[in-house]
Formats: structure tokens, C-alpha cells, sequence
């Protein structure tokens, strides 16, 4: 595992609800990858569009087979850190919280309430502890980038909005719904935590384009949330959500600039040397390549 990040663009892309048939990649191949996490959602498609190199993930597997409480985050995020990706966009299913974020458009997440309580949340712990800030938890460079390629792909696109991630798999509740909004969430899901944080451990910037397929169930008037539907929606919206990702690599400079959160393991690990776990230490060998990848 090379330890520096390559100078050039290389993007996880995890695949959501509706989108499990992939995007299209020039020269694509489909790889099986192993992770000391445990297994994947399946195997990787890696290709071009372009210069710039995409990885695909359906996190929720061939034919949806795992639920959101389910999905390996931690070996779908260690896979594709295996795989070289510099950077990580998630393409997601959202309700609104919200009348001006109507079913069909899309919204640049930048920020995220975790409600989930059921899934293993970092890849360290004891023998090896570590905290990274989450303060800003998407990557404002890339989120910039999607969301003006989302536009450019036709998408009517809000530049922020606040997720808050249920453990489902149930929908919300009327007052559950109304509770999150009073919080200040925008955008309603299931599957971007653990994963933005997983993605922030690895090193990894994250971008969510969330793409609105129903307003919950907050609004009087609005029969509870249904799969038929949302499906629905995000079968009209899969062909832009393919152009986004065409637009992007597209837009992106030729060559990656290093961010800060490239580093974000820099003074997050806490444990000192002597009381590291080795075979903790071993399984991270993909997660925190640059502090303890083989060097070049
Ligand atoms: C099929 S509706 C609920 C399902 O859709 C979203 O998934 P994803 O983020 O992978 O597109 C939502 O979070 C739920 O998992
Ligand atoms: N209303 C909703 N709640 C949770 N996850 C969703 N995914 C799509 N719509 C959703």
C-alpha cells in the first residue's frame, strides 16, 4: 500500500438506492478486494472518464441485498482506500424536512445529525485510540465541485443542507419527522454515518449528493414514505446523477492539490507507541497507509 496519496484524482464513488447498476467507466474492470474489516457490500468496478479514475461501490450490494444497519461501512471505506481513491463522492436517497427541497432536486450536504445506534462507528479502539475533528464533515473543495456538476448535468441543486441519519430501516415517525426539524435538519437517510466519519478517519474528503425522492412525513397532507416511491424517483434522477459524475471529472483540475483532511490523523492518535495493539495496528494498514503503510 503506497503511503502518499497519487497527485491525481482517483474517486470512491458508493452507489446508493437506485443506482446499483453502477456508472459507466471507460476500460472498466470488476475487482474483488479483501479488507481486514470483514467483507464489502461486492467487488469494486474501477475505470476512466478521462484522465480522472473512478471506483465504484454499491453499498448496498447486488440486487439491494443489505440493509443500512448492515452495510460493512468500515470495509466498504478500507476497500476503497485499498484501491488508491483519493477522495470519496456518496450518491444517496433523501427525504426533505423541508418545502423548498422538493422531490427530484439535489442537495450538497455539508453537515450531518447521527441518530443511528446500531453500527460499529471508527476503525480504531482500544490499543490504538484516536479522535479526529468532524466539525466540518464533508469536504468543501469536492462538494463544490459535485454540486456544480450536478447543475451542469441539469440537476436544481442546494448548495448546503444538514442530514440527519436514522437507524431504520423503518421511516420516521410524524413527531420523529417534526422533532428534526426543530433540530435543523434539512434531509432525512439512513446510510451517510457511519460512513462520513469512517471516510474522515481514513483520510478520506466526502462529498454527499443527496438526490430528494419525498417530503417524509412531517406535512399533514403527505401519505407515510413508500420504497415504490422513492425508487421511482431515483430511477428518473439516476441518469443525471450518472451526468454529475461525467461533469465532474469533466471540471476537476488535471492535478489534485493535497486538503486538510489528507492529514486529519495527523494529532488524532492518542495512544502512546508502547501501548499500541500490533494487530490493531497491522489492520490499518490501508486506513492510515501514510503513519503505517510500507513507505515507498
Ligand atoms: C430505498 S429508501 C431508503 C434507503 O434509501 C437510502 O439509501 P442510500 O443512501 O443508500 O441511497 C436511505 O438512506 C435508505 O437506506
Ligand atoms: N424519508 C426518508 N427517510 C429515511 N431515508 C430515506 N431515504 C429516502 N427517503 C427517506
Amino acid at each position: 500500500m503506497r503511503a502518499e496519496k497519487s497527485p491525481f484524482w482517483h474517486i470512491g464513488v458508493l452507489g446508493g438506492s437506485g443506482l446499483a447498476a453502477g456508472i459507466e467507466l471507460e476500460d472498466a474492470q470488476e475487482i474483488e478486494v479483501a479488507s481486514p474489516f470483514g467483507k464489502p457490500s461486492g467487488p469494486v468496478t474501477t475505470g476512466r472518464i478521462g484522465n480522472v479514475r473512478f471506483t465504484f461501490l454499491a453499498r448496498h450490494g447486488a440486487g439491494h441485498a443489505i440493509p443500512p444497519s448492515e452495510i460493512n461501512y468500515r470495509a466498504n471505506i478500507d476497500v476503497l482506500k485499498r484501491c488508491g481513491v483519493t477522495d470519496v463522492v456518496s450518491l444517496s436517497a433523501i427525504g426533505s424536512l423541508r418545502e423548498d427541497m422538493a422531490p427530484g432536486h439535489m442537495v450538497m450536504v455539508d453537515q450531518f445529525i447521527d441518530r443511528t445506534s446500531q453500527r460499529t462507528n471508527s476503525f480504531f479502539g482500544t490499543g490504538l485510540v484516536a479522535h479526529v475533528s468532524m466539525a466540518d464533515p464533508t469536504c468543501a473543495r469536492l462538494r463544490e465541485a459535485l454540486g456544480e456538476a450536478a447543475s451542469l448535468a441539469g440537476g436544481h441543486v442546494h448548495t448546503t443542507g444538514t442530514y440527519v441519519c436514522i437507524e431504520g430501516p423503518q421511516f420516521s415517525s410524524r413527531a420523529e419527522s417534526r422533532m428534526y426539524q426543530a433540530w435543523g435538519a434539512d434531509v432525512i437517510g439512513m446510510t451517510a454515518m457511519p460512513e462520513a466519519r469512517l471516510a474522515r478517519e481514513a483520510e478520506l474528503p466526502y462529498a454527499t449528493l443527496g438526490m430528494v425522492t419525498d417530503y417524509d412525513c412531517w406535512r399533514e397532507e403527505e401519505e407515510g414514505v413508500e420504497v415504490s416511491h422513492v425508487l421511482e424517483v431515483m430511477h428518473k434522477n439516476a441518469e443525471i446523477a450518472r451526468k454529475t459524475v461525467r461533469e465532474l471529472a469533466r471540471g476537476l483540475p488535471e492535478r489534485r492539490e493535497p486538503v486538510g483532511i489528507d492529514t486529519a490523523l495527523e494529532y488524532a492518535l492518542i495512544t502512546a507507541p508502547d501501548a499500541r495493539d500490533p494487530a490493531l495496528v497491522r489492520r490499518l494498514d490501508a486506513v492510515a497507509c501514510r503513519l503505517f503503510g510500507e513507505k515507498d
